[in-house]
């Protein structure tokens, strides 16, 4: 498989320590993408050097974490990871960008918990990230709902010249999920050269934000360099 390597880390699942496994490759080129170097190519590893990760790792880890690059592009491998962190007790979450919604249904039996990028309102994706997959992300969303045992999470990066409050509020009123998450932009490492420039948004204007689609979607959160993550 081709990853670009792992991490422990206290933030990537809620109240647990996890082990984040970082798969290559991607269909996508969000412009604001903070792991481009990811998206074309990786580093060769074999699947059992990664369960061997795993395994070390299962004495002090509590949940697995795949992220990337997309995960699904690799579904087997993917799949083979999840098993097998499942045979050994550990919480599982997949970090996604739903435009694969039927492979997303052969991951379901062995994750605890997906988060699922909402990038735009999904009449917007073409407009706002260059990829027409809003159905797509659309009906991934209703599947994983159609699964009881799954929490699904999901997420925007606010991009402060891609999108606007109207296009967040659109956004409160498509979704349905478990919890929703307002991720503050950073620029340090983006794919287009354009928003190099472009600042994060101020953590107290996306906790207005958060406050007003609170009403429709209950349980929102706000993650930001400052403050981590706050319960709105
Ligand atoms: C790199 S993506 C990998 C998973 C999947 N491909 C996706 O897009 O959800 C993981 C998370 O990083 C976020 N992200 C990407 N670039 C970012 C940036 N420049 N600032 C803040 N978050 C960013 C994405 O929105 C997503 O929630
Ligand atoms: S943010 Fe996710 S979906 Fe977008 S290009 Fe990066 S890895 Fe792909």
């Amino acid at each position: 498989m081709e990853t670009g390597g792992t991490l422990i880390s206290s933030v990537e699942y809620n109240g647990k320590i996890s082990l984040v496994i970082f798969m290559a490759h991607c269909p996508l080129r969000c412009p604001y993408c903070h792991n481009a170097e990811l998206l074309e190519t990786g580093e060769e590893t074999p699947l059992k050097d990664i369960l061997g990760i795993i395994n070390d790792s299962s004495d002090y880890i509590d949940a697995v974490v795949i992220s990337g690059g997309e995960p699904l592009v690799q579904l087997d491998n993917t799949i083979e990871v999840l098993k097998y962190s499942k045979s050994l007790g550990l919480k599982t979450k997949v970090d996604t960008s739903g435009c694969y919604p039927e492979r997303i249904k052969k991951i379901l039996n062995f994750t605890d918990y997906v988060a699922m990028d909402i990038k735009a309102p999904f009449n917007k994706y073409k407009e706002i990230i260059g990829s027409d997959i809003g159905k797509n992300v659309e009906k991934s969303m209703e599947i994983i709902n159609g699964n009881q045992n799954t929490f699904l999470e999901c997420r925007t990066t606010y991009v402060p010249t891609l999108l606007n409050h109207e296009d967040i509020k659109q956004i409160s009123r498509e979704i349905d999920c478990d919890v929703y998450t307002l991720q503050q932009f950073r620029n340090n490492n983006v794919l287009d050269e354009n928003l190099k420039d472009v600042k994060s948004p101020n953590p107290l204007e996306l906790k207005k934000l958060a406050k007003e689609i609170k009403p429709i979607l209950k349980k929102v959160k706000v993650k930001t360099s400052e403050f981590g993550e706050e319960c709105i």
